[in-house]
C-alpha cells in the first residue's frame, strides 16, 4: 500500500515532524537534498567530469532544496550552477540560510547561465507550495528548462503541476524523473501530472507515519496486491467459490455477457449463471460453454440460487431491462454490482423510485457496488462530465453516500470510494483499456471476487487493480493499440503465480 497525499496533508506532516516529533526543518531539507544527490550520483558519477548541472531555484523551500543540492554536488566535485527565479528578499528563512551557506562553495549563481550548456536540469521552482498558475518569469523559466536538452529531474513535484489533482496550472516542467519527499503526492499519479513527472521516486527524508498524529492520508494506491486475493481452500468445490448471477446482454449484445462471465470465472468464481435475452442463448453457449444459461423468465428462481448478483452490461434500457432491474432490487437482498445500463436506468426519471429502494436497502446493510464511468456518473448525479472528471473522488463519494455502498468511479485513474474513510486510486492499466467491453470485464472481476466471499470494498479495490494489471499484460501481448476487452479477460490472473514465486 502506498499513501497518496495532498499538499495540505504533506504540509501538516512536515509541521508535525518538526514541531511535535522535534526533527528540525533544516534536517529534513538536508535529507531531501541528500536523496536527490544520491539519485543523480547513481546516474552520473561514472561521467562526473562531463556532467554539468543547472538548478532552477524558486524562493520557497523547494528552491531551498535546490540550493542544498547544489552545495552537495559542488562539494562532491560536480560542475554546478544555480539560476534564481524570483525575488530573494521574499525567500523563506530556510532558503536564506541555504543561500548563505552556498556562498562558501564553488557554485555559479549569476544569471548568465545558458540552459543548453548543461546536461542535467533540476527543477526546484515550486513544490507543494504552488498556489496559482505559473506565469511571467516563472513560465519563462519552465519553458527554458523544457526546451533544454539533457536529463531533467524535478524536486518533489514538477513545477506547474498541482500536487492534489495532477492538473497543469499555466504551464509545467516536463521531467524525466521526479524525486518526491516523504510521501507520493496525488498529482504525481493522476493525469496529466503523471506524464509530466516521468519516473517517480519516493525518498524517505524522515517524515513517516509517526507524523500523521491520527490523521492518515485520505488516499492510497496499491503497487502490488497479491496478498489481498481471497483465500482459496484447497479442498473447495465449485460451491465453495460462489454462485455468481450475471444479468447482462440484450438482443444483439451477447458480447457484454460473455466478457463479464468470462472475467468472473477467470477471477475464481465457482459457478456463473447468465440471464440474458433468449436470442443470445446459442451465441452465449458457444462463447462461454462453462456458464449456465437462463432466460429473463427464470430470473426469480436464479435470484434464489445466487450468492451474488451483477446487473447491467449490455442490458439496454428497454422495458425488459427495467423489469429485470426491478426484480433484482425488489426480490433479493444479496450483494449486488450495478453497472452500465442498470445505472442509466436508475438515473432516469422513472428509475428514481427504484434508486430510493436501493438506498434503503443499502442503509439496511445490503452490499451495493456501483461501477459508473464518468458519463454514467454524471447522469446519476445530474452534473456535467467535466465536473465529474474534475472532482472524481468527491463525486464518487457522493454516489457511495447516496446508495450506502461502494462507488467505483471509472476513468483513466479509477477511484474507489466509500461513504467515509479513505479513497483508493488505481494506478494499473493503460490506454489499451479504453476499448468497448473493458468495463464489462471489470464487472465480472468484481462479481467473481464477491462470489468468493470478499467484502464490498476489498472486492472493488482488488477488482480494479487486477483488471488494470490484466490490461497491462494484454498490452504486452498486443500493444496498447491492439488490446481488446477479450484480451483483458484472458490475461486476468496471468502473472499471479509468477509474482508469488518471485516473492518466495
Ligand atoms: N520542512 C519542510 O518544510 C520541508 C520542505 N521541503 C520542500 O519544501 C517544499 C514546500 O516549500 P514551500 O511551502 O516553501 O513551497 P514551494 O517552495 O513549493 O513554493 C512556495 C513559494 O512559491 C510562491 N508561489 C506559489 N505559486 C506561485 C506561482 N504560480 N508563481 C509565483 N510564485 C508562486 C509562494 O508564494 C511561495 O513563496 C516542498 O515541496 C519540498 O520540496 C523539503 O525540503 C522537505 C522538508
Ligand atoms: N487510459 C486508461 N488507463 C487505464 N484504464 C483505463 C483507461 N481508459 C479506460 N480504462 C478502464 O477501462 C474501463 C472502461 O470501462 P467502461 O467505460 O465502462 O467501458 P465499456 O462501457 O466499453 O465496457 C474502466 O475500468 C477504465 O478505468
Ligand atoms: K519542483
Amino acid at each position: 500500500m502506498r499513501y497518496l497525499v495532498t499538499a495540505q496533508e504533506m504540509k501538516q506532516y512536515d509541521k508535525n515532524t518538526i514541531e511535535y516529533l522535534g526533527i528540525p526543518g533544516p534536517v529534513l531539507m538536508e535529507r531531501a537534498a541528500l536523496a536527490a544527490e544520491d539519485f543523480l550520483k547513481e546516474r552520473f558519477d561514472a561521467v562526473k567530469e562531463r556532467t554539468k548541472v543547472l538548478i532552477f531555484a524558486g524562493m520557497g523551500n523547494n528552491g531551498g532544496d535546490g540550493l542544498a543540492l547544489a552545495r552537495l554536488l559542488a562539494a562532491d566535485g560536480y560542475t554546478v550552477a544555480v539560476r534564481l527565479v524570483g525575488d530573494p528578499e521574499k525567500a523563506t528563512e530556510q532558503w536564506k540560510s541555504q543561500w548563505q551557506t552556498l556562498q562558501h562553495f564553488p557554485v555559479k549563481t549569476d544569471s548568465n547561465t545558458q540552459a543548453d550548456e548543461y546536461n542535467v536540469i533540476v527543477d526546484a521552482l515550486f513544490g507543494v507550495g504552488l498556489s496559482r498558475p505559473v506565469e511571467g518569469i516563472y513560465a519563462e523559466a519552465v519553458e527554458e528548462m523544457n526546451v533544454a536538452e539533457g536529463f531533467k529531474l524535478a524536486l518533489d513535484v514538477p513545477s506547474g503541476i498541482c500536487s492534489d489533482t495532477g492538473r497543469v496550472l499555466g504551464c509545467a516542467f516536463l521531467a524525466d524523473a521526479t524525486i518526491t519527499f516523504g510521501f507520493c503526492k496525488r498529482g504525481l499519479v493522476m493525469y496529466p501530472g503523471t506524464d509530466y513527472a516521468g519516473q517517480v521516486h519516493i525518498a524517505n527524508v524522515g517524515i513517516g507515519p509517526e507524523s500523521f498524529l491520527g490523521q492518515s492520508p485520505e488516499m492510497y494506491t496499491y503497487d502490488s496486491c497479491e496478498q489481498h486475493l481471497p483465500d482459496r481452500t484447497s479442498s473447495g468445490n465449485k460451491g465453495t467459490f460462489g454462485k455468481a448471477l450475471l444479468v447482462a446482454g440484450s438482443n444483439g449484445m451477447a458480447g457484454a455477457a460473455i466478457l463479464a462471465a468470462r472475467a468472473a470465472y477467470r477471477t475464481g468464481a465457482g459457478m456463473v449463471k447468465v440471464i440474458t435475452a433468449e436470442e443470445n442463448r446459442q451465441i452465449l453457449q458457444q462463447g462461454i460453454p462453462e456458464a449456465l444459461y437462463g432466460s429473463c423468465r427464470q430470473l426469480s428462481e436464479s435470484l434464489e440460487w445466487a450468492d451474488v448478483i451483477a446487473i447491467g452490461p449490455g442490458i439496454g434500457r428497454e422495458e425488459q431491462a427495467r423489469e429485470c432491474l426491478k426484480k433484482v432490487v425488489e426480490k433479493s437482498r444479496k450483494p449486488l454490482v450495478l453497472d452500465a445500463d442498470a445505472l442509466n436506468l436508475l438515473a432516469e426519471e422513472n428509475g428514481k423510485a427504484l434508486a430510493e429502494k436501493l438506498h434503503t436497502q443499502g442503509a439496511e446493510g445490503r452490499v451495493i457496488i456501483l461501477t459508473p464511468h464518468v458519463g454514467e456518473l454524471s447522469r446519476l448525479l445530474a452534473k456535467t462530465i467535466p465536473e465529474c472528471k474534475k472532482e472524481l473522488p468527491e463525486c464518487g463519494r457522493e454516489l457511495a453516500e447516496r446508495f450506502h455502498g461502494v462507488a467505483v468511479a471509472k476513468d483513466a485513474r479509477t477511484i474507489v470510494c466509500k461513504e467515509q474513510g479513505e479513497f483508493y486510486l488505481n494506478t494499473t492499466g493503460n490506454s489499451g483499456m479504453a476499448t468497448a467491453g473493458s468495463g464489462d470485464v471489470l464487472t465480472g472481476v468484481i462479481l467473481g471476487l464477491l462470489a468468493q466471499g470478499m467484502n464490498a470494498i476489498d472486492a472493488a479495490v482488488n477488482g480494479v487493480y487486477l483488471h488494470g494489471r490484466a490490461g497491462e499484460l494484454a498490452a504486452k501481448l498486443h500493444t496498447e493499440y491492439g488490446v481488446m476487452a477479450g484480451d483483458i479477460a484472458d490475461c486476468l490472473m496471468k502473472d499471479y503465480d509468477e509474482k508469488e514465486s518471485v516473492k518466495k
